[in-house]
């Protein structure tokens, strides 16, 4: 007799046929699951990400904001599930990210202009067309210091506008932004908020924002995205409709108000539950 010992057993279960999202969607997630250590964060989980819109990730802690961006942006593999942006894989996507930890973001080897530049050099722009694309980014970020200069010689708000600049340098489809603003003083927080407004009115870029502070959640959003507790769902999707370009007066404005309201009676809840 001729028995194979241990043979893998494959159940037969048919996968679910791929349901698109509705008109306007970006990046569609389908049955996604990530298990750490034999535990879930994310089972069967689908979302449909909105396209030219800025979405905040909110949520109680540890339920996997960054794990859940890290996995659309490629950085932490997926278990089970698909993830598809215009119906297209990663791999045919461009994508840019920003990391809360700029210090660790930017090669120290590097100038800060080269870092920059690296992302058009790895996609074999020649010098022109790398000076062109600079100096776009430098009107449009109002750089008013020396990029000649290494990153350690750079404040923390001048490596996180750096890095913000290498992220869009060869303008993605999609933003990515694990709370981009938490190791700012408070000066470079409202600077870099107004900046990334200010690119998303130019260019329309999908932007996926993990934060901690409710109020800047909202105040950038055109959704806010709250998830539950482990294993996590999405709780509820807020629409924030105020025009843009935000500013001050947003704060004290009563559509704001209130979605912030419902965005912390909806996180509340979902804490207590
Ligand atoms: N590489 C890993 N190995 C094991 N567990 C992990 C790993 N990465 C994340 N986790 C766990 O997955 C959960 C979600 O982590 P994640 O950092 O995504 O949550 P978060 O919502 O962004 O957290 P926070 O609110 O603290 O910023 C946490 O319980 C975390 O401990």
């Amino acid at each position: 007799m001729n028995a194979t010992i241990n043979a893998p057993v494959y159940a037969d279960v048919p996968r679910p046929r791929f349901t698109p999202g509705p008109a306007g969607t970006h990046i569609t997630i389908r049955g996604l699951t990530k298990y750490f250590a034999g535990w879930p964060l994310y089972e069967n989980f689908d979302l449909d990400i909105p396209k030219a819109k800025i979405v905040s990730v909110f949520g109680p802690n540890g339920c996997g904001k960054s794990t859940l961006i890290n996995m659309i942006a490629g950085l932490v593999p997926i278990d089970q599930g698909e993830i598809l942006f215009d119906g297209k894989q990663l791999s045919d996507t461009k994508i840019g990210y920003v990391f809360q930890n700029y210090r660790e973001a930017l090669f120290p080897w590097m100038r800060t202009i080269d870092n920059i530049a690296y992302p058009l050099l790895l996609e074999g722009k020649n010098k022109a067309e790398v000076d062109r694309r600079m100096e776009e980014l430098v009107a449009s970020f109002d750089v008013k210091f020396d990029l000649r200069r290494y990153p350690y010689e750079l404040s923390g708000g001048q490596q996180q506008t750096a890095s913000i600049m290498r992220a869009l340098a060869s303008r993605p489809e999609v933003l990515f932004l694990d709370e981009p603003f938490s190791a700012l003083d408070f000066e470079m927080t409202l600077f870099i908020r107004e900046k990334l407004q200010e690119v998303f009115m130019q260019t329309g870029t999908t932007m996926l924002l993990v934060s901690h502070d409710l109020e800047e959640a909202v105040y950038l959003a055109d959704e806010i995205l709250l998830l539950t507790k482990r294993p996590t769902k999405v709780a509820e999707i807020l629409h924030y409709e105020d025009p843009r370009p935000r500013t001050v007066d947003t704060l004290s404005q009563p559509s704001f108000v209130a979605a912030k309201k419902r965005s912390l009676e909806i996180f509340q809840r979902e804490v207590r539950r």
